[in-house]
Order: C-alpha cells, then structure tokens, then sequence
C-alpha cells in the first residue's frame, strides 16, 4: 500500500477500539489496482459519527488518524471541560455524556461474555459514580528538562503538557502539585532528561487519602537534597508547610536509575512521617509511597460490599485471598471468615497486609510473599481448601495454571475481581471442566471517562 500519509477522507465510525479509540474503514487501490480495505483509528470520536480526517501514520495494520471535522455527530457528544484534553493521555473519553459511557461499558463486558458463549443475562447495568471528577487518590506528574510539571501528551512519552488543572485528581492534590510546580520555577530547577540521562527531578507522585484527608507528596530525584539543594528543600517544606497543612508527608527520594520508574535508592523525609494514613471500608491501612492501593476509594469500597454481598462469607469457612495486595478484600472477608490467607507477589504489600491486619485487630489471617503459580501450591498444602476463594489478578488475568490449580481445590464459591472482561472470560473457562456456573456479573466504573472497567463476579460450584 502507497504511503497515504497527509491524505484527507470521510469515515464512519462503527466500533470503538480495546483502547476506546474510534474504528472505521474506507476503500482504498491498492499497488496491484485492487480494492483494498483501510481500517482507521480516529481518536476522539464516537459510534455513530461521520467524520473527516488526516491521515497520520501506520499503527500494525492501520493507520492512525487525526479528526478534522465532525460530520455527524453523535447524540451524546459533549463538550470536553478539561484544557488538557486534546493532548493528554489521562482520560480519552470526556467528549462523551456519562450515561452513554456506562451503557458502552455494560454493552462491551455483555458482548465478550456472549462471545466466549456465556449468558449475558447474566451481567448487571455498570454502576456509576455520583460525581464523575476528582475521583483518583493518586497522580504521577512528570518534569519535562525545562523543568515544567505535567502529564505526557497522549501517545508521545517524551513530551509533557504542563499543568494547569486535572479534572480526575482529587482537588487538593492538584492544589499541592501547583505549588511544587511554582517552587521548581523560582529555583530555577532542571527537570531530567531521559534521552541524556542528565538533570535533577524526574517525578512528582502525589498521593490523598480521601477518607483522613492526609497527603503525600514524593519528590524523585537524581541527587540528594544536599549542598546547594538544601536550600532549595528548606523553601519546599516552607511553602507546603505554610500553603498545604494536608501535607503529612514530603519526601525526597532519590533515584538515579536509566529505567524511569518511580523508585527510589535512599529515602529522605523532608517534612512528617514516610507513610500516610488512609481507611477502606471501615478499615485502616498504612501507605507507603511504593503501596499499592486502590485509586478511586468511593467505587472500590463499593467493590468491596459487592464481593462481600456476592461472596456471603460464614465464620466457620476459610478463604484464600489470591493476589491480595496490601489486604483491601483480605481485612473485611477475614472478619467475617474463621481463617483467610492471603498471596501477593510484591513482598512490600505482602508486608503491608500483615502491619494492616494487625493494625485493624485480626488474627486470623497469614499472608505469603509469592508467585500466585507456585504459591497457591504452597498455600493449600498447608492451608488445606478453603470454602471461598476470592481473585484479584492483574489485568493479564491469572492464567490457565493458576485457574485450573483453582478448579481442583474445588471451593465452593469463587469471587473474581477483574480489571479486564477478555482476560477474565479465558480464566472463566479454565473453570468449566470442573463443575463451576458463572452466576452474576456486576461491572463497577472504576475509571470514569476511560475505557477501564471493573468486574465483581461470583461463579459457584454446581450441586451434585
Ligand atoms: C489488581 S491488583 C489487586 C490487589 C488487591 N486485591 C487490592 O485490591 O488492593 C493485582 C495484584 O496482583 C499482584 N500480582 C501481580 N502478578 C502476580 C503474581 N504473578 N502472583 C501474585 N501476585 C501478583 C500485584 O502486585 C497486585 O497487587
């Protein structure tokens, strides 16, 4: 196929892509003279719309484009509240009324259950969020060499977009970040340079609990804030301490590593303690800048009650906790349970749900820091079967090893909390030959004007 590059056409909009881009195709000659079929991505439109657009650049075996006019426009077409919109990467979907993002949400987990020939009766509407905005306890801001702070433009990890606003972190984070951005300015402080491997700040993770209110705030460095820095670290602890009095943790971490990940070699805590206080649920959990934690609160303490509502746990049963994280299911199944274990792959969380059970008064739970393929091996050996088991995994799904370890210990009822409806279906039906029924699905938006969606499930062995 000639290089179409810069070439303007029309193209209906049937599809939206796993990235919840817009798909259309168009018919094209190809070298040899035949009709040969273009399939376009066009970012930033919705089912039902007409629109023309410019060629960009081929991505695998379609070519990426860029919208120029909307010819028809669909229904639930808003306008985008955010500045940031066009360019940033964060949430693709603000173009779009809420109401038709949950209905393309319900429609999208019906359509792969019904596909891997599973009832899609049997998936309930999404539920959604009251108030759509400000919903993430976490954000990772970037510096750009020029040392502006921001998030990277959309499809260009090289490029940052300065921050003006976010309309999907909590308001007070972005309150916090606005004046470390202001701080790195005054000082005249050099972002880093990936491609050169050269400067000082990489990152700026910002992370609230919405239930205490209390903030961290993790600066990532490439040296420490020492010699002439030190100054420039007494302003930083002055000026949060004066404008952001939420700020329970300021830290500097230094990180002088190629990859750029948000890591750290030697911790300093410029102002309070290294770990901020937060509660799910009724329940209180510790975090650490590394923790990983559930990013919108509201909707997962409602995945919480839905996994207890769907799981109905007995204080006579045991239960397993397969990718439990830092305890968010563990800790309220355990009270409700005679005995939980819990298996995590990262030790620090594994670390984390322990402090967290014993800080919340239970002691009925053991968690091990493992792989969850050789783990759970490990688990029910020594453990013995549990009655309920409840999943997490990540978005790549468990696996058909891990399923079908799963299927033989042979528990009564399996939770399984997904982020990803394809994955979860192939871990389904690693399931089918040993006598499991799928008995209800209940999406969950997690992630609104995004196209993340959460599933809680319950699946049941059958009676015999
Ligand atoms: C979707 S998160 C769920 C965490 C937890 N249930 C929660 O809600 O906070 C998936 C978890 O699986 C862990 N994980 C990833 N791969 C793993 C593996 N191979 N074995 C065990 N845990 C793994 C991750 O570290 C992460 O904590």
């Amino acid at each position: 196929m000639k290089n179409i590059k810069g070439e303007t056409m029309t193209v209906d909009i049937k599809h939206l892509d796993h990235k919840g881009s817009g798909r259309g195709s168009t018919w094209r000659e190809n070298d040899e003279g035949n009709p040969k079929k273009l399939r376009l991505i066009v970012p930033q439109t919705l089912p039902g719309e007409t629109v023309k657009v410019t060629v960009d650049r081929p991505d695998r075996k379609k070519w990426r484009t860029n919208p120029q006019e909307i010819l028809t426009t669909s229904p639930e077409r808003v306008e985008p509240p955010c500045p940031h919109f066009e360019k940033c990467g964060g949430c693709i979907w603000q173009h779009w009324n809420y109401s038709g993002q949950l209905n393309y949400k319900t429609a999208h987990v019906k359509q792969i259950l019904e596909h891997k020939g599973y009832d899609k009766g049997l998936v309930r509407e999404t539920i959604g969020m009251e108030d759509p905005w400000h919903y993430r306890n976490k954000m990772e801001f970037t510096f750009s060499p020029e040392g502006d702070l921001g998030l990277h433009e959309q499809g260009n990890f090289r490029k940052i977009i300065p921050l003006e606003t976010c309309l999907i972190a909590g308001e007070t984070m972005v309150d916090a970040t606005m004046v470390v951005s202001e701080w790195v300015k005054d000082h005249q402080l050099e972002g880093y340079d990936k491609d050169l491997h050269e400067g000082l700040l990489r990152h700026l993770m910002v992370r609230q609990s919405f239930a205490t209110g209390e903030i961290m705030l993790a600066l990532f460095a490439t040296k420490a804030p020492e010699g002439p820095l030190q100054q420039a670290a007494d302003d930083l602890v002055a000026r949060i301490t004066e404008r952001c009095p939420n700020v329970k943790s300021l830290l500097w971490l230094e990180n002088t590593d190629w990859a750029d990940r948000a890591q750290s070699e030697k911790d300093h805590v410029l102002a309070g303690r290294d770990f901020i206080n937060d509660e799910m649920a009724g329940y209180r959990f510790r975090l650490w800048f590394d923790t990983f934690f559930q990013t919108n609160p509201l909707q997962a303490a409602k995945l919480v009650e839905l996994a207890l509502e769907m799981g109905q746990p007995k204080k006579t049963e045991k239960m397993i906790d397969l990718f439990c994280g830092v305890g968010t299911f563990s800790l309220p199944f355990a009270d409700r349970v005679k005995e939980l274990a819990g298996i995590e792959l990262v030790e620090s969380s594994i670390e984390s749900a322990k402090r967290n059970a014993e800080d919340n008064g239970l002691s009925n739970t053991r968690f091990l820091a493992k792989d969850a393929r050789k783990g759970i091996d490990q688990m029910l050996e020594s453990f013995g079967k549990p009655e309920l088991l409840l999943i997490d995994p990540p978005r790549s799904g468990a696996g058909g090893k891990v399923m079908r370890r799963i299927g033989r210990a042979q528990p009564q009822r399996i939770v399984y909390v997904s982020c990803n409806p394809e994955s979860f279906a192939e871990d389904l039906q690693e399931l089918e030959p040993f006598g499991y029924t799928l008995k209800e699905v209940q999406p969950v938006d997690l992630f609104p004007h995004t196209f993340h969606v959460e599933l809680v499930t319950i699946i049941e062995l059958k009676e015999k």
